[in-house]
């Protein structure tokens, strides 16, 4: 379909996961190096798929503002708890998810303070703790956020990239997508979805399940069904599908059926 090149090339409604696929994984949250050139970038893929752009993250909205300011893009955060919609509207988030999440930070914060390596990273809507700094202590806390989540049953744990976190039941980056899809200006385009990591299988399952397609960067079990090897690549492939959108519909394809 995309690789035909030629008339039949679809709309796309164009997603992608933020840590790991549109910047490299850094040390710490903050740490993250976010290429001067990265805004122009997405700035570039709205043009190209008619704004039908949207980035899916574990991070809440007003970070991904931050880093790729002055662009306001459709976003889903925090896995799903947090999104606003292409028309920069934001859904309503439950108070009791708010005030549960926040519960659940605050009783991991004694962990965090005793072993200076863990790092509680407290959302709007979800919680995360990150052990990058300290790998032997992954079952401890493995053992905190299933303690704090027995008081927070409307939470469940989603394992990532060397952090926990626990985000609402009924949320993930799947039902975001969904969401997104049934909304302008996704609605009726092929969704395609780049993401990197475990919990990123919801949306790749939806996009798949939408007639689309997942990709996932790196190594690694996936329901993808394409594969990309780094975040360069991922730029790479923006730009190609952006050029393949200008395609005209009546030029000869690019590539042809060989078997005929
Ligand atoms: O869904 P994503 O956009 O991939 O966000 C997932 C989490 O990313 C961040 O943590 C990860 O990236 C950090 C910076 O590279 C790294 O230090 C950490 O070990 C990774 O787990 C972010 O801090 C989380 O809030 C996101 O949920």
């Amino acid at each position: 379909m995309i690789q035909n090149g030629g008339g039949a090339v679809p709309r796309l409604a164009v997603f992608t996961d933020f840590d790991g696929t549109l910047v490299e994984i850094a040390e710490t949250p903050d740490a993250i190096d976010v290429p001067s050139e990265l805004t122009e970038r997405i700035d570039r893929a709205l043009q190209d798929f008619d704004h039908a752009f949207a980035v899916l993250t574990g991070r809440e909205i007003a970070e991904i503002d931050h880093y790729l300011a002055p662009l306001q893009l459709p976003v889903a955060g925090a896995h799903g708890a947090q999104r606003r919609r292409a028309d920069g509207t934001l859904e309503a988030i439950d108070d009791a998810v708010i005030s549960g999440a926040d519960a659940i930070a605050q009783s991991l914060q004694p962990l965090a303070i005793a072993n200076p390596g863990l790092l509680v990273e407290a959302k709007d809507g979800a919680v995360a703790m990150h052990f990058r700094q300290a790998p032997e202590l992954e079952g401890e806390v493995h053992q905190a956020m299933q303690e704090a989540l027995v008081e927070h049953p409307q939470f469940t744990l989603v394992p990532g990239k060397m952090v926990l976190e626990a985000r609402p039941v009924g949320f993930d980056k799947g039902a975001a997508l969904r969401a997104f899809m049934q909304e302008e200006p996704f609605a009726g385009r092929t969704p395609i979805f780049i993401g990197d990591d475990r919990t990123d299988e919801d949306a790749f399952r939806a996009a798949q399940e939408l007639g689309g397609i997942g990709i996932k960067l790196g190594s690694g079990d996936t329901v993808a069904r394409m594969r990309i090897a780094d975040v360069d690549s991922v730029y790479a492939l923006l730009r190609g599908l952006g050029d393949l959108a200008h395609r005209d519909p009546e030029a000869e394809p690019l590539l042809s059926d060989a078997t005929h």
